[in-house]
């Protein structure tokens, strides 16, 4: 039965509904082995856009509706504009530091300001644009010494962003590199949010007794030895980079923030700057790399896609004589597949919760102070009655979409989440997109091993915060341009 009980009039609100519950574990059982995302939108056709779950001792709202998800992301956006706590987050940061767990407030408000003005800003990723050119370039000619052969291009994906991410925040010898990369990746997955510790955190025990303490506290042991050295590098080699300077990474920019930003009024520590490392990395590398193993799964899955889009870029990077990041203004289709791309895909199907300040009412329905809101944006982004054909990959439908939708104001489509908490890495996280996706369809022609067909490619995914691929893509490169040397 289909509970649409939007607009409830009840004088004495109460919570929505939601499937039954047993005595401690509530919805939990509910959940089963299941990606969350997908068994969610399965319980919300039951249950609605707006559905009540206990999960341990957390009581959750799930929305599942873009009028559901403006009511959380505008009507009410300050009152949904904190975090729920984070066990992994608070023990990694050292008390939940961090620009992406931090609680809405004077903290997040200054370090919000700091990522979005000096870390993440237009002319900053501008800035960018050489170091991303070299990562791609090595990443094509690496791809390039193995033509005819089968390669596994999920795993070349993911270790270029990281190391996009990695020489923008860190500059270009660093040799901890790798050390952090493989403990942000640890971090990642110890953050999920659905771990027993964080369905009941009242208890001091259960984190000891699964050993999820242990765990976290080793890698924040880890994390702070890794960052200090990274930190300490940067502060030795002081004086060697100037303001505005191409080789000035992201930690000197923090680091002249500490030195010379408004050192009166918010003083930045060390810790500080630790954590925004952590940000960076956790919010922009498997994003990214995600966005584009869909992009690519999704071509080959379609080849009259894979086509147009590869014959649109060859026209355009013939015409302008080069192939570079600012073909992307000629490249309709490819945005189009890249929109297509995060609608079907959006790499993070939760967003990143969020929890009421205060009590509220969202269509006449009681919204307790401190309770936890997931909105589910994949299930949004496939909700039939805002999207024709909603399960079918057809670029072609944003053809007609006029606004910038990546903004988080079109509720129907919310891949960067909305309101406040807006993810404000989006343009360093599309220029990652992009790149990368223009030189694998310029240079290289793809098709799947083994004989298999289009038909063939599976397009299960795995859970995480960010949703992948289950099986890996391996696909086989053959030459189309060759790749300059
Ligand atoms: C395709 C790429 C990306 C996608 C799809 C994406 C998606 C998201 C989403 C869904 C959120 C939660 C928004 C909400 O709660 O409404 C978020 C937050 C965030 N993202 Fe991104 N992101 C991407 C790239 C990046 C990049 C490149 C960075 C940084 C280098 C970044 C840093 C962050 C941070 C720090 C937050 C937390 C903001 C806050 O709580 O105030 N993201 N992102």
């Amino acid at each position: 039965m289909l509970l649409r009980l939007s607009k409830r009039k009840c004088s004495n609100p109460c919570l929505p509904p939601g499937p039954w519950k047993l005595p401690i574990i509530g919805n939990i059982h509910h959940l089963g082995s299941c990606l969350p995302h997908q068994r969610l939108r399965e319980l919300a056709k039951t249950y609605g856009p707006l559905m009540h779950l206990q999960l341990g001792e957390l009581s959750v709202m799930v929305v599942s509706s873009p009028e559901t998800a403006k009511e959380v992301m505008k009507t009410h956006d300050v009152n949904f504009s904190d975090r729920p706590y984070l066990f992994a987050s608070s023990v990694i940061c050292n008390g939940a530091t961090n620009l992406t767990f931090a609680p809405y407030g004077d903290y997040w408000r200054r370090l919000r300001k700091i990522c979005s003005m000096e870390l993440l800003s237009p002319m900053r990723v501008q800035s960018f644009t050489s170091t991303r050119e070299e990562e791609v370039l090595k990443f094509i000619k690496s791809i390039s010494e193995h033509v005819g052969s089968p390669i596994d291009l999920s795993q070349r994906i993911f270790s270029l962003t990281y190391g996009i991410t990695a020489r923008v925040a860190f500059g270009k010898k660093c040799k901890h590199q790798e050390s952090f990369i493989a403990l942000v990746k640890e971090a990642s997955a110890a953050a999920s949010g659905f771990n027993v510790s964080d369905l009941y955190p009242s208890s001091t025990m259960l984190p000891l007794l699964t050993g999820f303490k242990a765990k976290l506290e080793k890698i924040r042991g880890r994390f702070e030895e890794i960052t200090g050295n990274i930190i300490e590098e940067h502060q030795a080699k002081k004086g060697e980079t100037n303001v505005g300077d191409v080789d000035e990474d992201l930690v000197d920019v923090l680091l002249r923030y500490q030195e010379h930003g408004d050192v009166q009024t918010f003083p930045l520590s060390i810790a500080n700057i630790k954590a925004v490392i952590l940000d960076i990395f956790s919010g922009g590398s498997e994003t990214s790399s995600t966005a584009v193993e869909w992009a690519m799964s999704e071509m080959l899955k379609h080849p009259r896609i894979l086509e147009k889009a590869q014959t649109e870029i060859r026209e355009v990077v013939t015409r302008r004589g080069r192939v570079d990041g600012t073909c992307i203004q000629e490249l309709v289709f490819l945005k189009l597949v890249i929109k297509e791309t995060l609608r079907l895909h959006p790499p993070a199907p939760l967003l990143l919760p969020r929890e009421s300040r205060e009590r509220c009412e969202i269509n006449g329905y009681e919204i307790p102070a401190k309770t936890k809101v997931i909105v589910n944006a994949w299930a949004i982004g496939r909700d039939p009655i805002w999207w024709k054909d909603p399960e079918r990959f057809h670029p072609e439908r944003f053809l007609s979409s006029s606004t910038d939708c990546y903004k988080g104001l079109n509720f129907e489509y919310i891949p960067f989440g909305g309101g406040r908490r807006v993810c404000p890495g989006m343009s360093f996280g599309l220029a990652n997109v992009e790149l990368p996706l223009i030189k694998l369809l310029y240079h290289f022609d793809w098709k799947l091993p083994d004989g298999m067909t289009s038909e063939d490619l599976d397009m299960n995914e795995t859970s995480g915060v960010t949703v992948r691929r289950k099986a890996n893509l391996n696909l086989i490169p053959t030459a189309y341009h060759p790749v300059p040397a």
